[in-house]
């Protein structure tokens, strides 16, 4: 049985996530000669080359023979990338496993996509990965179906774990929409957390550099707090009130101005957006 360190990867599409899931595995040490990367832009192609994997513009010449295809091309272009890769696939005895990284798209779409001349289908796994899998602490979400054995999905397991300080599987494929808009397309939500820390304070007069690195190390030391304490993020929150104290103010602000509902009906619309993507609007 193939280990990932000796298996051949395939990304399908070299953009934002695939480099920094590559550029996370080969800090992982992840030999560079394994990994082929097709992308059809030239400047993306030189960036992922300069790693030191291979690239190519063809789809076919870097997944045909890949044991492990990562699609990291974006929904709208993964049913076209999985039929050409199909016809290729059709040739061969052993169909590769098949990792989606692409928002909702459904394991149903990616089997009937990924169906060879005779009917066959890749064994497919659904990632949900994040940026921060770039310095090897990415979150991944992962669903597989019944398909797929316990050895590949120890291998996919792998694969995203070499990036990733947290691999969920989760037991239903429809909360891989929800992990979407949690952890998918969570890292924003705090980068545009810490745009507006840094504006406010600029605004209250601290040098704008000064309220990067200090707002940077608040996000950076609060992360780390939640996850080396074993207090509830609860818990540590009130550890910073003090009774009528400047965090009150702060917190008490938040809530008039509807903080909760912010969030909820933020997470809401990107999880709704990932069902839509993948042809399967949510109900509510
Ligand atoms: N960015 C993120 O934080 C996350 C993204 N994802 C998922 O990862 C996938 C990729 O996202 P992201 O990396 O941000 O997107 P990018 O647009 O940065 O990367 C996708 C790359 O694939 C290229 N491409 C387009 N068509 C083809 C094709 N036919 N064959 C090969 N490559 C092609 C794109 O070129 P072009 O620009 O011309 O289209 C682009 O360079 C998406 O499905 C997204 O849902 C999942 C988790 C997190
Ligand atoms: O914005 C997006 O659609 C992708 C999926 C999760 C993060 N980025």
């Amino acid at each position: 049985m193939s280990t990932l360190q000796n298996s051949k990867l395939a990304f399908i599409g070299g953009g934002n996530m695939a480099s920094a899931i590559i550029q996370g595995l080969l800090k992982q040490g992840i030999t560079s000669g394994n990994v082929t990367v097709s992308e059809p832009w030239d400047i993306n192609r030189e960036k992922i080359a300069a790693l030191g994997v291979c690239t190519t513009t063809s789809n076919v010449e870097a997944g045909g023979e890949a044991d492990i295809v990562i699609l990291a091309v974006k929904p709208q272009v993964t049913q076209s990338v999985c039929e050409e890769l199909a016809t290729a696939w059709s040739q061969r005895s052993t169909l590769p496993v098949v990792v989606s990284i692409a928002a909702g798209i459904t394991l149903k779409s990616l089997q009937e996509w990924t169906k060879t001349s005779d009917r066959r289908t890749a064994h497919t796994v659904r990632v949900m990965p994040n940026t921060p899998a770039l310095v090897g602490e990415g979150a991944s979400g992962l669903f597989a179906g019944t398909d797929v054995t316990e050895a590949e999905k120890k291998l996919v397991d792998a694969l995203l774990g070499s990036v990733s300080k947290a691999t969920e599987w989760v037991d239903r494929e429809e909360l891989l929409d929800v992990v979407t808009g949690l952890s998918g397309s969570g890292p924003a939500y705090f980068f545009a957390m810490v745009e507006h820390l840094v504006a406010s304070a600029e605004a209250l007069g601290l040098p704008k550099e000064q309220a990067t690195r200090l707002a940077t190390q608040t996000c950076l030391g609060a992360g780390k707090m939640l996850v080396e304490s074993s207090d509830e993020p609860a818990q540590l929150r009130k550890n910073v009130t003090s009774p009528n104290g400047t965090t009150y103010a702060a917190l008490q602000t938040f809530e008039s101005l509807g903080f909760k509902q912010i969030v909820d009906k933020s997470v809401q619309a990107a999880t709704h957006r990932a069902a839509e993507l993948g042809g399967t609007p949510r109900k509510s």
